[in-house]
């Protein structure tokens, strides 16, 4: 098959799994790589045409640190699947991969994308989001199938902070369902959140409009009512009375929002910008206010219009 690419998959975690199902079906060529893998990365990029970065923020820079000593085709597509911000820069995955390959393509990739769903073959739609419209129309090719629809987006840090902001929000989701506080509770915490999401994201300079898209609106739905999202689950178990160590003794993979909350803290605190939610998760997750505390506190801030704050 003439448009067949080689597709190298950095991280062996639920996620980079999950993308090798979907691009394997389109019969691509894929490897996947991870820091336990027998093959070298040198040998395995070598032919590649696409190298998807699916590993968790934490290995952000170590994986692109280990890519920059390789000699590597300036045909290369990045693409980066990580939903988190680096803890020192407060940069998002692809500003450091672009900063890293400043003469490649790099595209985000970015959805509602349970990976658990995905692997039981359940319908899924996502965004490829580029400067570089060319390599984000390769990308929508590569994935694009009969159970996966992908959408191009000329907005790529609105396409990445959606599915990274959101994150904070299903934690807060998670502590809403834990409690028992009911639809309108919830119906009002992910509205109220999406808008937190859209204020700091402007502010970052996205687009508001991405954030109304599936990578923004879309994935806070998919995260915010499901317990397959880990993001939920550290948020619910906390409402049920778990501290959080003993949350992620047991959690199976990231949950990249605990990181997520307090990079936005910072960020938000240096940048002033009103993140209530955000503000009574990060005190939540540091043990410094109860979960009936937290919502307390959202409930009781000062009366106000809905716009303009
Ligand atoms: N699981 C999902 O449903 C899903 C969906 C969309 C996006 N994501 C995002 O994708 C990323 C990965 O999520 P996941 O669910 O696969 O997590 P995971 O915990 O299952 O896997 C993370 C992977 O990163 C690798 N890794 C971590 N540090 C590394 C390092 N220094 N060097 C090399 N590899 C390293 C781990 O070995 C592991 O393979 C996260 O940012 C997550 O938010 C996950
Ligand atoms: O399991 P979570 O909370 O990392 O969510 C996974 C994806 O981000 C869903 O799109």
């Amino acid at each position: 098959m003439t448009n067949s690419k080689s597709v190298v998959i950095l991280g062996a975690g639920a996620w980079g799994s999950a993308l090798a199902t979907l691009a394997k079906a389109n019969d691509h060529k894929v490897h996947i790589w991870s820091r336990r893998s027998s093959r070298t990365l040198e040998k395995l990029v070598e032919d590649a045409d696409i190298i998807v970065s699916a590993v968790s923020m934490k290995g952000v820079r170590d994986v692109v640190s280990q890519l920059q000593g390789l000699p590597l085709s300036p045909e290369i597509i990045f693409l980066t699947a990580t939903k988190g911000l680096d803890p020192q820069t407060t940069c998002t995955p692809s500003q450091i991969w672009q900063e890293a390959f400043p003469n490649h393509p790099v595209v985000v990739l970015s959805g509602p994308n349970l990976s658990q769903e995905i692997q039981q073959e359940l319908p899924a739609a996502t965004v490829v989001a580029s400067n570089v419209t060319s390599a984000a129309e390769v990308v929508q090719l590569v994935f694009s199938s009969n159970r996966f629809r992908v959408y191009t987006n000329a907005d790529p840090l609105g396409v990445e902070l959606g599915g990274t902001l959101k994150n904070v929000m299903a934690i807060a989701a998670g502590v809403c369902d834990g409690l028992q506080l009911g639809t309108n509770a919830k119906a009002a915490l992910l509205t109220r959140g999406l808008t937190e999401m859209v204020r700091i994201g402007v502010h970052w300079g996205a687009k508001q409009e991405t954030f109304y898209g599936l990578s923004g609106l879309g994935d806070l739905l998919a995260t915010g009512n499901s317990p397959l999202s880990r993001n939920y689950q550290v948020g619910y178990q906390l409402a049920c009375g778990k501290s959080l160590t003993e949350i992620l003794t047991h959690l199976q993979g990231t949950a990249e929002g605990i990181n997520t909350t307090k990079v936005l803290m910072l960020r938000s605190k240096q940048q002033n910008i009103s993140m209530p939610i955000t503000e009574q998760v990060y005190h939540l997750l540091q043990a410094e206010v109860t979960p009936r505390q937290a919502l307390l506190e959202l409930m009781l801030r000062d009366i106000k219009p809905e716009y303009n704050e």
